[in-house]
Order: C-alpha cells, then sequence, then structure tokens
C-alpha cells in the first residue's frame, strides 16, 4: 500500500484540513509487542538507539500497527548530553543516570557545544535518512530534542527526581553557570535539529518535559530565551514547543516562532487558545490514563477533546502514551480521531 498521507504537515502549515491528524508522543515503545519483541533481543535500550536499521524499523511500527497519520524517530531526548560529554545510562526499571554529572564552571568549559557536539550523533542522522527512505512518504517523520532547560535539569541532577531540587539550586545559587551550560546546549541543540533536518526530519519537537517545576520567573530567566533562540534558527520546517506543566508559559508562546504548541492534559482548550493565541496550531491533549478506560468511552472523550479544539488542531495525548497502556485503548481513540470530520 503505497499511500502518501500529508495530512499531518499540512495541519502544522496552518492549512485547511478535512481532520485534525493524530499521533502520540511515544507511540514507538512498549506499548507494542513487536517493539517489546526486538528489545528483548538486545543488550539494551542504547543499542536499539545507536542502531539506524533497528530505530527506523521501530519508528515504523506504530504506522503499521496504529495507523498514525506521523512517526517521531526512535531516539531519546539525552543523546544531546551525550554528544557534549556525559555518558548517560539507561538503568532497566529505573529510568535515566548519568553517572557523572555537572557540578563547576570547570565542568561545563569541558563540554562540547555546537556543531562538535551534534557532530557526535551520526547515528541519528543515519536512523532519520533511513526512515525516510522506507516510509517512502507514507507519513511525515517527526524529529525531537529536549529543551535546554530540561536538558540541564538531567545533566545537573543525574537522574530523574520529584524536585529536580539539585538543578534547581544551581538556578538560585549560581545563575551564571546555569546560563553558560543552557548556551552550550542550546547551540548543540540547534546544530543538532538542522543535521536532523537535512537527512530528512520534516517537523521538529522541543521536548521541555520538566517546565513545570520551574515558576513563571524562573522559566521566563532560564528557559524561554533559549527556546527563543532555537525557534528562531530552525527555520527550515515547522517547529512543535511542548513544555509539559507550563500553562503559565502559554502566553510567551504566542511570540515564539513556532508553528506548534503542545499542551498537557491540565489546560482547558479554550483557555489554551486564549493564552497562545489564534495563529498558532494546538496539539494535545487527552489525559494519558484515559486510555485505561473502555474503547466507547474513549472514543466519546476523544470526540468530545476535538470539539472543544476546533480547528487548527493535531490531535494526541497530553503527555507520552503510558507504557502499560492497552493496545485496544490506544487503537479507539487514533481510531476516533480518523473517524472525525469538520462542519
Ligand atoms: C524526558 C524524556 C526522556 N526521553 C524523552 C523525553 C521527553 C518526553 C517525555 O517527557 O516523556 C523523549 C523520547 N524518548 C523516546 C522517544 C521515542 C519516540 C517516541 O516518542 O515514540 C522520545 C520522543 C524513547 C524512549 N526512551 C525511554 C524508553 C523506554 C526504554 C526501554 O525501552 O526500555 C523509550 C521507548 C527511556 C527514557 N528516556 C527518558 C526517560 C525518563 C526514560 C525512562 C522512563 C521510561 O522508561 O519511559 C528521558
Amino acid at each position: 500500500m503505497s499511500e502518501n498521507n500529508n495530512l499531518f504537515l499540512r495541519a502544522a502549515r496552518g492549512e485547511a484540513v478535512e481532520r485534525p491528524p493524530v499521533w502520540l508522543m511515544r507511540q514507538a515503545g512498549r506499548i507494542l509487542p513487536q517493539y517489546r519483541a526486538i528489545r528483548e533481543r538486545l543488550s539494551g535500550f542504547k543499542e536499539l538507539v545507536e542502531t539506524p536499521e533497528l530505530a527506523a524499523e521501530v519508528t515504523i511500527q506504530p504506522v503499521d500497527e496504529l495507523g498514525v497519520d506521523a512517526a517521531i524517530i526512535f531516539s531519546d531526548i539525552l543523546v544531546i548530553p551525550e554528544a557534549m560529554g556525559l555518558t548517560y545510562e539507561m538503568v532497566e526499571k529505573r529510568g535515566p543516570l548519568f553517572p557523572e554529572v555537572i557540578r563547576s564552571h570547570a565542568d561545563v568549559d569541558q563540554l562540547r557545544e555546537g556543531e562538535a557536539a551534534a557532530q557526535e550523533l551520526r547515528y541519528v542522522y543515519d536512523a532519520v535518512a533511513e526512515t525516510r527512505k522506507q516510509l517512502n512518504g507514507r507519513v511525515p517523520l517527526i524529529g525531537f530534542s529536549g529543551a535546554p532547560w530540561t536538558l540541564l535539569a538531567y545533566m545537573v541532577e543525574g537522574s530523574g527526581s520529584k524536585t529536580f531540587s539539585k538543578a534547581k539550586r544551581m538556578l538560585y545559587q549560581d545563575p551564571a553557570l546555569a546560563h553558560k551550560l543552557l548556551e552550550k546546549i542550546t547551540s548543540a541543540i540547534i546544530a543538532y535539529l538542522k543535521l536532523k533536518v537535512q537527512s530528512g526530519a520534516q517537523l521538529v519537537q522541543i521536548f521541555d518535559s520538566w517546565a513545570g517545576i520551574l515558576s513563571p520567573g524562573q522559566y521566563r530567566t532560564f528557559a524561554l530565551p533559549y527556546l527563543r533562540t532555537i525557534c528562531e534558527a530552525v527555520s527550515e520546517v515547522p517547529v512543535t514547543v511542548f513544555a509539559k506543566g507550563a500553562w503559565f508559559a502559554l502566553e510567551d508562546f504566542s511570540e515564539l516562532e513556532c508553528q506548534v504548541v503542545g499542551l498537557d492534559w491540565n489546560t482547558s482548550p479554550q483557555l489554551a487558545r486564549k493564552w497562545v493565541g489564534s495563529e498558532k496550531i494546538l496539539q494535545g491533549n487527552l489525559d494519558p490514563c484515559q486510555l485505561y478506560g473502555s474503547p466507547e468511552e474513549i472514543a466519546l472523550r476523544a470526540h468530545e477533546m476535538l470539539e472543544s479544539f476546533g480547528r487548527q488542531h493535531i490531535a494526541n495525548l497530553g503527555h507520552g502514551v503510558y507504557p502499560d497502556t492497552p493496545l485496544e485503548g490506544v487503537k479507539a481513540f487514533v481510531n476516533a480521531v480518523k473517524a472525525y470530520r469538520y462542519k
């Protein structure tokens, strides 16, 4: 079947579409039995990320299995810290771990930045090119990166955390050090995203997963200026900014040079539209836990969501799909969106 579906890109560019496109954050992963089968054969998560043929294979799995309108390249936001010089480990059932973390100006001085960092990630560009080749126009391919603040959070904290208090402590005790690190991260992200686009990524999404733990003032100081720089620098393709928990910054996002703003489930579509303004496309935002419900209930809630967003919308969950979500629930969501038509 060689169907060419560019609904997602048309919607992201603000063109008129017959229904909203649908995809899910974290669609390539443990919800799919096909993914788990490949994962079990391998030494670990990093082997999958660093082998372009395998990364391409799992990137395309949700397109085949779920019928989503976009693919997102299988990788991780932590490849950037690693390219800068901080190796990460993915510990089974516990998540990311950085054996070495950033504590001082000397630590930051040693990190690679910009093009030098981005050149370390050849395996990602190869995976993007391979995926585009195999997709052969079926659906557009999304590239992504972590946002500067979220990457700083991992590089200073060293692992996931409820509070990220070590990372936040740096913002209060040594803001100059934080800014120096954020600048280096930002230059690496920009070079990385440009190479990803050159390799075939057709839209890029910036994940600011830990936006919601900053106060509005801190977000304006330590996150927004760097997001602005990235959005201005990456003008080749549409850009999506997804800052989880940052409802307080939605008004600021209206001024970013991005086309799409991702929303978590804590924000109502109406309020988001009011704050973000009429220009941008909104993406989201069903509660991932809704997919534990019955298929009928999921279809009903998806329909309600689509009605309250109206046009200029890309359907998604409000965060990544949880690994233990029944496939039946995921499919009920995707199919409900695909059955919808704008009036
Ligand atoms: C914060 C963050 C990370 N990684 C990512 C984010 C931002 C999105 C978000 O807020 O959820 C982004 C990411 N990570 C992964 C993708 C792949 C593409 C997709 O969305 O389908 C994407 C877009 C694969 C992955 N990244 C990871 C997995 C699971 C690892 C496995 O297969 O064993 C996958 C499929 C591991 C990972 N990677 C990360 C954590 C905290 C973990 C452990 C928690 C978990 O297990 O989900 C860091």
